[in-house]
């Protein structure tokens, strides 16, 4: 069953295209990582889904309604990217506040046992730290115990403890039988947690896949050196030129490096390294070639 679905959707603000014919459909028990650089369309994507906006393209799906229709989202628990809390409330009075939306909510003492609040409950929400604050913006979506949540970026400003707290609390939602869609920049985050990783890139599905076969494209090394001509070379993903040099992007830089000598090329000063995700995924879409990844694209 589909809880949640995008079929070719498109969203511009004024003259950015933020999602550019994305379909993504998250089926019942899934835990979903979407995962992408700054400036994606993850958010974008996040909130078409929950009806926090409209596609100008294309058609959204909750559990099989408009998702700006309020039935549609009253098995929905979401965590956006930003919350506005009420500052001179306390804890305790945002949850029964929230609470009092649903018809069986989690009681309020458990909640906050469960996201290591229970110390916080008498304390204004303005008087929280950073990342205080966030987790009870993530205790928030499980309060009316949705079938689905959908967390945007959920552990950003959070500090080692605090994430794992809360990968803890989306592992036994869904080990309990709840769907969940997470955006992430970290790839750290979707492996501890996904099994699917959806990764967007300039407003474009570029895989949908396992968590491993996504590592893999990950693993894009960058092999730069100095050389006047470059025959074609297998294996490379992406070639740039910049201050006299010339970069390469592969899966393996080792072969890489094997051909390059094979080939007889006169190169210098060569460095392989390994590129951050983000760089691995602006490279790799950088000429918009989607041919770059397509041994992972489904
Ligand atoms: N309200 C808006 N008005 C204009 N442009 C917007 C708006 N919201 C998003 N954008 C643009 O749309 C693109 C996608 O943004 P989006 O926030 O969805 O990406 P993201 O993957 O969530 O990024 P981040 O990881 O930085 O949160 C970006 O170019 C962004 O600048």
């Amino acid at each position: 069953m589909i809880l949640a679905r995008a079929e070719q959707v498109t969203r511009r603000y004024g003259d950015v295209l933020a999602l550019d014919g994305v379909d993504l459909a998250v089926h019942a028990g899934e835990l979903v990582g979407l995962l992408g650089p700054n400036g994606a369309g993850k958010s974008t994507l996040v909130n078409l889904l929950v009806g926090l906006r409209r596609p100008t393209a294309g058609r959204v799906r909750l559990f099989d309604g408009d998702p700006r229709d309020p039935a549609s989202r009253r098995q929905l628990g979401v965590t956006p990217q930003e919350t506005g809390l009420p500052g001179t409330l306390r804890v305790g009075e945002v949850v029964d506040f929230v609470a009092a939306h649903y018809s069986d909510p989690v009681p309020k003492a458990e909640l906050l046992d469960r996201f290591g609040l229970t110390d916080q409950v008498r304390r204004q929400t303005g008087g929280l730290s950073g990342g205080q604050r966030r987790r009870l913006a993530v205790a928030l979506a499980f309060l009316g115990r949705p079938r689905l949540v959908v967390l945007d970026e959920p552990t950003t400003g959070l500090d080692v403890e605090a994430r794992h707290t809360l990968w803890e609390q989306i592992r036994t939602f869904h080990a309990e039988g709840g769907t969940v869609l997470l955006s992430s920049h970290y790839l750290e985050e979707v492996e501890a947690l996904a099994q699917r990783v959806v990764v967007l890139g300039r407003g474009r599905v570029l895989a949908d896949d396992t968590v491993g076969a996504v590592r893999d494209i990950v693993g894009v090394r960058r092999v730069s050196l100095v050389a006047d001509t470059l025959p074609p070379l297998p294996g490379v993903v992406n070639t740039a030129h910049a201050d006299g040099r010339t970069h390469l992007l592969t899966t393996d830089a080792d072969q890489l490096v094997r051909d390059l000598v094979a080939a007889g090329v006169a190169f210098r000063d060569l460095e392989v390294r390994p590129t951050s995700l983000e760089e691995a995924f602006l490279a790799i879409t950088a000429d918009d070639r989607p041919a770059a990844v397509p041994e992972v694209t489904r």
